[in-house]
């Protein structure tokens, strides 16, 4: 893992195995640098109908093996293009149009500029409210990962809600404000137990490593200051950030009527890749459903299996189409130091609402979330799961080329 305090040989992120359990392609992942290429969503004024489809992007056959391994059981939905699709060009910025000897590797991010309305984060403006909430990471602990490589997850507590919102830190560069301030009266020990040290543990470790404050500055330290001579990373490419809403049935109970856990498998493997020098971080917000809860999301299920699509099923429960906020994303990621990150996200609401009211966060770059198994890359099909991804562009502007739908 770049950049990681593990110390731990660095894999191949190419060979990492998927963080995604239920794939039930049959597919071998080819090793290949096309496997990390994203569609060409660049601003070049190509006509977006004719998107390299999956088919071209993956050469055929692996595809027509993935989709013998996952017939659908219904037509797929028309050929169709989200207006928000294509971002005009941003002014001084250069879109990567294609997968170069170095960028192959990357995830291809795409210039956004949500201060003009060209600049590729649709036309609404999100209502955000004036002032961020406040909040405080009380614990960070190493998680190692079935696939090898380590992340951080920090745990989340605020002055909004009772739920333990969560950072997942791939990368050792990227901290918390506010577990490293010191707490009145802590031992050292106190420091290693909730996480608020540097490096790694090891048995019989008793100081954090974290410089001392001095007594003048220590008084002066509340939860949400700094310690001095602890910095972010410096300088280089934003971080690759994934704002993520928790989706039990997607990321626990397999359903393939959404794509939400293979969504997060992604970005962790984008995030662990040996190439992904500025590190990564997903936050993690407990607004299962988009905001409505289980209970009320299992309704929309059921809803839905009575004809109607997820925008009308929340609506029908009396439900926003998307009862979520991002405020609470915005002031982790500032806890975190990072003003500026590359977004993985469809969603063009989601890119001015993490900003916050006062642009405090700036989305550089975004880059694009397309299923595994429409560029052939295993993943998963199902009538459900195009439904709810046609619904997502047809009535919520996501930038997403279901053109490129494998057929
Ligand atoms: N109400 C409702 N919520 C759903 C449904 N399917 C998934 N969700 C929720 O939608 C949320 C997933 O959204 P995200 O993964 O953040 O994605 P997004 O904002 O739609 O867009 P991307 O960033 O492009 O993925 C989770 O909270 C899921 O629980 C559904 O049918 N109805």
């Amino acid at each position: 893992m770049p950049g990681s305090e593990s110390g731990q040989p660095q894999s191949d992120g190419t060979r990492l195995p998927s963080f995604y359990s239920p794939r039930p392609s049959a597919r071998t992942p080819s090793h290949s640098d096309r496997d990390f290429e994203q569609p060409d969503f660049s601003l070049s004024g190509r006509n977006p109908a004719s998107s390299t489809t999956a088919e071209e992007h993956d050469g055929g056959s692996p595809l027509a093996s993935a989709r013998a391994a996952t017939p659908l059981t219904q037509p797929p939905p028309a050929s169709l293009l989200s207006p928000a699709f294509t971002p005009p060009a941003t002014p001084g910025t250069v879109t990567p149009s294609s997968a170069g000897a170095a960028g192959s590797l990357e995830p291809r991010g795409i210039p956004v500029d949500s201060s003009i309305p060209t600049g590729g984060c649709g036309s609404k403006q999100p209502r955000l409210l004036e002032t961020l909430p406040q909040v405080e990471c009380i614990v960070r602990a190493r998680i190692p990962t079935t696939t090898g490589a380590e992340m951080f997850l920090h745990l989340y507590t605020n002055n909004v809600d009772n739920k333990e919102h969560l950072a997942i830190v791939f990368g050792g560069n990227i901290r918390s404000k506010s577990l490293d301030a010191v707490r009145e009266g802590e031992t050292e020990m106190d420091r290693l137990v909730r996480g608020a040290y540097t490096g790694r543990l090891y048995p019989g470790r008793t100081t954090s490593g974290l410089s001392t404050p001095a007594p003048d500055a220590k008084a002066a330290a509340t939860s949400a200051g700094s310690v001095p001579g602890v910095h972010p990373a410096a300088g280089g490419a934003p971080p690759l950030v994934r704002i993520h809403s928790e989706c039990y049935t997607g990321e626990t109970v397999w359903s393939a009527r959404c794509d939400c856990g293979e969504q997060l498998d992604e970005a962790a493997r984008l995030m662990s890749l040996p190439s992904n020098q500025a590190g990564g971080i997903i936050i993690y917000l407990r607004q299962e459903g988009r905001g409505i809860g289980l209970g009320e999301k299992l309704k929309a299920y059921n809803l839905q299996d009575l004809g109607n699509d997820t925008v009308e099923a929340n609506l029908l429960l009396r439900h926003p189409a998307d009862a979520r906020s991002y405020g609470l994303a915005t002031a982790m990621l500032l806890d975190l130091e990072q003003s500026e990150v590359r977004l993985l996200t469809n969603n063009p609401d989601k890119i001015r609402a993490v900003e916050g009211p006062h642009r405090e966060v700036v989305v550089k770059e975004r880059v694009a979330m397309v299923p595994l198994s429409w560029k052939g890359r295993g993943g998963f099909r199902a009538p459900e799961v195009e439904g709810y991804l046609k619904t997502k562009i047809e009535k919520m502007g996501h930038m997403l080329d279901m053109a490129a739908l494998p057929r």
